[in-house]
């Protein structure tokens, strides 16, 4: 068996099989710090069988903001913001099974976009707040996870859900997720030439059920959502921040405001005697991703995408999606509202200031970044199965399976 490796002394193992029971039950704790909000996730596993994949039975799932990288010259106060997350995780584990429940957190770009001994002492700082803990923390439980990885976890969360994983046939989906600092695409290519064009950092493997799976999977430091609003103003990585404003056409003319993002505070304003719209601010987000972003051979094709993260936050915001059951839509649907959206500023705005940058960033990022075409279907998710969509759930059964991403 898989599971439980690291509590091998469980009676079961020792009786023989007539009185094992017929079917296990297990959990698992899973945070997610990532650089606008640390999350939680307890799991709720039944292994029906010894072989295959267990079943999810339940997540419990809470998230607080802002993430850790807040707290870089606070570590402590980091720390307690676990603490209190810690708290949720006992109210959902029954206590008999606190010993052997493995608790892990996986840090991404929030953390990467830190100096190393920032970083550093913010999860040493977690590790201790784990050991005071009832819970099991196993070797290397606090981690800042790489790029791949939180590409190709989060592509094994999507395809588990769905039932693409169980399956025999080749038949998976690819993925799109929009984080904070970071943002991530990964699909299983059916062409050799995705593979042949790509870079070789861009393709990864990992093992399950005696087969390799091969993906393109990347992840693009600073050009998640938030980071690429600095960036279009010029504000990431700036001096000066007491005294310059950062402005932008992507900003209605009157906005101005003091904003902060992973413990570091702009002032940022549209341009008031100047133009704003659309076409402005699609050619100032350009420069955030032109020649960044490479584009898969294979993208070209009729694969469906499951898009997540902040592409569904900003689709039900503009209201291209119910919040509550999310849905399908084209590229083109982005751009489309992309255009009304910073057209009419006044009329959005008390939604948000940013919505009109963010809408560009996102139609920029899919058609000139990637290369969708206009007509490519994105299925925009948050939930599936109950469960949230997020690289969480494929980095427990990383820890229960060994996937071995290579
Ligand atoms: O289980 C999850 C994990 C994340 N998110 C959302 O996904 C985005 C991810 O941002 P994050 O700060 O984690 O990005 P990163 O730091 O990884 O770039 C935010 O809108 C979160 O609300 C979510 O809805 N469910």
């Amino acid at each position: 068996a898989y599971y439980g490796r690291e509590h091998t002394a469980s009676m079961d193992n020792l009786l023989p099989s007539r009185f094992r029971p017929s079917s296990l039950t297990f959990y698992g704790i899973m945070f997610d710090a990532g650089s606008t909000g640390t999350r939680i996730h307890v799991y709720t596993f039944i292994q029906k069988d010894q072989a295959g994949l267990p079943v999810l039975d339940n997540e419990m799932y809470h998230a607080v903001k802002p993430g850790l990288s807040a707290y870089a010259d606070i570590p402590e106060e980091g720390g307690n913001t676990v603490r209190q997350l810690l708290k949720v995780a006992k109210k959902t584990v029954p206590r008999s099974e606190w010993k052997k429940t493995p608790v892990v957190l996986k840090a991404t770009a929030g953390l990467r976009l830190l100096p190393e001994h920032k970083a550093r002492a913010l999860l040493n700082e977690v590790h201790s707040v784990f050991d005071e803990s009832p819970f099991f923390v196993p070797n290397n439980s606090v981690s800042l996870m790489n790029g791949t990885n939180e590409g190709i976890l989060a592509w094994v969360t999507v395809n588990f859900l769905t039932g693409h994983l169980y399956a025999k046939t080749r038949k998976t989906v690819g993925i799109l997720d929009l984080g904070g600092g970071s943002t991530q695409i990964t699909f299983l290519p059916k062409f050799k030439k995705t593979v042949y064009f790509a870079p070789s950092d861009h393709i990864a493997r990992f093992d399950m059920f005696n087969s390799t799976y091969e993906l393109y999977t990347h992840s693009y430091l600073g050009n998640g959502l938030i980071a690429a609003r600095l960036a279009t103003l010029g504000a990431l990585g700036a001096d000066g921040l007491d005294w310059k404003v950062f402005t932008s056409s992507c900003l209605p003319k009157k906005f101005r405001e003091d904003w902060t993002f992973g413990g570091l505070t702009y002032k940022v304003s549209g341009i008031p005697d100047g133009y704003a719209g659309y076409k402005l601010c699609y050619y100032e987000v350009m420069r955030v991703i032109k020649g960044i972003i490479h584009q898969p051979y294979e993208v070209k094709g009729s694969s469906i995408f499951y898009a997540f993260s902040y592409y569904y936050d900003r689709a039900v915001e503009s209201g291209l999606i119910d919040g509550s059951r999310g849905g399908t839509i084209e590229v083109r649907d982005f751009k489309k509202r992309a255009k009304e959206v910073c057209n009419k500023m006044t009329k959005y705005r008390p939604i948000s200031p940013f919505l009109c940058m963010d809408m560009t960033y996102i139609t920029c990022l899919l058609k000139e970044g990637f290369g969708f075409k206009d007509n490519t279907v994105l299925q925009l998710t948050k939930k599936i199965s109950n469960a949230e969509t997020s690289w969480a759930l494929g980095a427990m059964f990383d820890y229960f399976h060994h996937l071995n991403i290579h």
